[in-house]
C-alpha cells in the first residue's frame, strides 16, 4: 500500500514542467477534451460545463458557479462536486503539456463551506514531472481569484496512450467518439508532441 503523503511528493530527480510550444496564450480557452465529459463537456446536460483557460506557465483556470443541483447539505456544495471541479481543472493541464494523462491520485482539503450561488475560482498548476508521473496542485477560491481559499488539492496524474480509452471504454461511446471528426482532432492534437 502506497503512503498517502509521500506518493504526492515528487522524487528528488523529478524535473520542472515544460509548457508546450502549442499551448494557447494565457486567458484563452483550452476547449473540451470530450463533449460528454461531466466536467467540461458542452453536450453533457448533467455536467459542470467548466470552461477552462490557459494560465501562465503550466497552469490553468476555471470558474465553477455552484448551482442548486450541486448541493450536499442545504444550500451548500457537495464535496464530491468540488473535487470533480478540481480534478477537471487539473486534468486540463494535459493541454498545456500536450500529454494525455489520467488522475492516479487526488487528495482534497475542504477548507470552508461553499454556498450555492458561489463563483468558485479554480487554478491548477503542474509542479513537477517524473517519467509518466505528473505532479500538480489546485486551489478553489470563493468569489474571485484572490478570494478566500475554499478547497485545495494535490494530485498525481499518469500519462497514458490513447489505447487507455479505446481498450477500456464502452464500445458504444468509443465508436461514436472515433466517428466524430472534432474528437479525432482533439486526440491528434495530443499525439503530435514534438
Ligand atoms: C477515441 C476516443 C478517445 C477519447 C479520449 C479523449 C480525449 C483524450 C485527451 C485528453 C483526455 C485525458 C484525460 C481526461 C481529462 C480530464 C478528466 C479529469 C481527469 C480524470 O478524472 S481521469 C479519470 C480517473 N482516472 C482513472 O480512471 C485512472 C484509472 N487508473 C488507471 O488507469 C491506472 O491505474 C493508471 C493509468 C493511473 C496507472 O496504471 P499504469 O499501469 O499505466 O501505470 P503504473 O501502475 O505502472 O504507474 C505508473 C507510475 O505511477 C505511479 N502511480 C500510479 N497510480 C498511482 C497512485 N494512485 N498513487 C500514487 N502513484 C501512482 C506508479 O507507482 C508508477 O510510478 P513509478 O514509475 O515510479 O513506479
Amino acid at each position: 500500500m502506497r503512503g498517502p503523503t509521500t506518493s504526492l511528493t515528487p522524487p528528488a530527480d523529478a524535473v520542472a514542467p515544460a509548457r508546450h510550444s502549442g499551448a494557447p496564450a494565457p486567458g484563452e480557452p483550452l476547449g473540451s477534451h470530450y463533449d460528454h465529459c461531466f466536467g467540461c463537456g458542452g453536450k453533457q446536460p448533467h455536467g459542470l460545463h467548466l470552461e477552462i483557460r490557459a494560465g501562465e506557465g503550466v497552469s490553468a483556470t476555471a470558474v465553477l458557479t455552484v448551482r442548486e443541483e450541486h448541493q450536499g447539505a442545504p444550500g451548500l456544495a457537495h464535496g464530491g462536486v468540488l473535487a470533480a471541479a478540481l480534478d477537471e481543472t487539473l486534468g486540463a493541464l494535459g493541454w498545456m503539456l500536450r500529454t494525455i494523462a489520467v488522475t492516479g491520485r487526488l487528495e482534497t482539503d475542504f477548507v470552508r463551506p461553499v454556498p450555492v450561488g458561489t463563483e468558485l475560482h479554480l487554478r491548477a498548476e503542474v509542479t513537477a514531472v517524473h517519467g509518466r508521473k505528473i505532479y500538480a496542485t489546485a486551489a478553489g477560491r470563493a468569489g474571485g481569484p484572490e478570494g478566500p481559499l475554499a478547497v485545495r488539492a494535490a494530485a498525481l496524474f499518469v500519462a497514458v496512450e490513447v489505447e487507455h480509452f479505446t481498450e477500456n471504454g464502452r464500445d458504444e461511446e468509443i465508436r461514436a467518439a472515433m466517428a466524430d471528426p472534432d474528437q479525432v482532432r482533439v486526440v491528434r492534437a495530443f499525439e503530435v508532441n514534438p
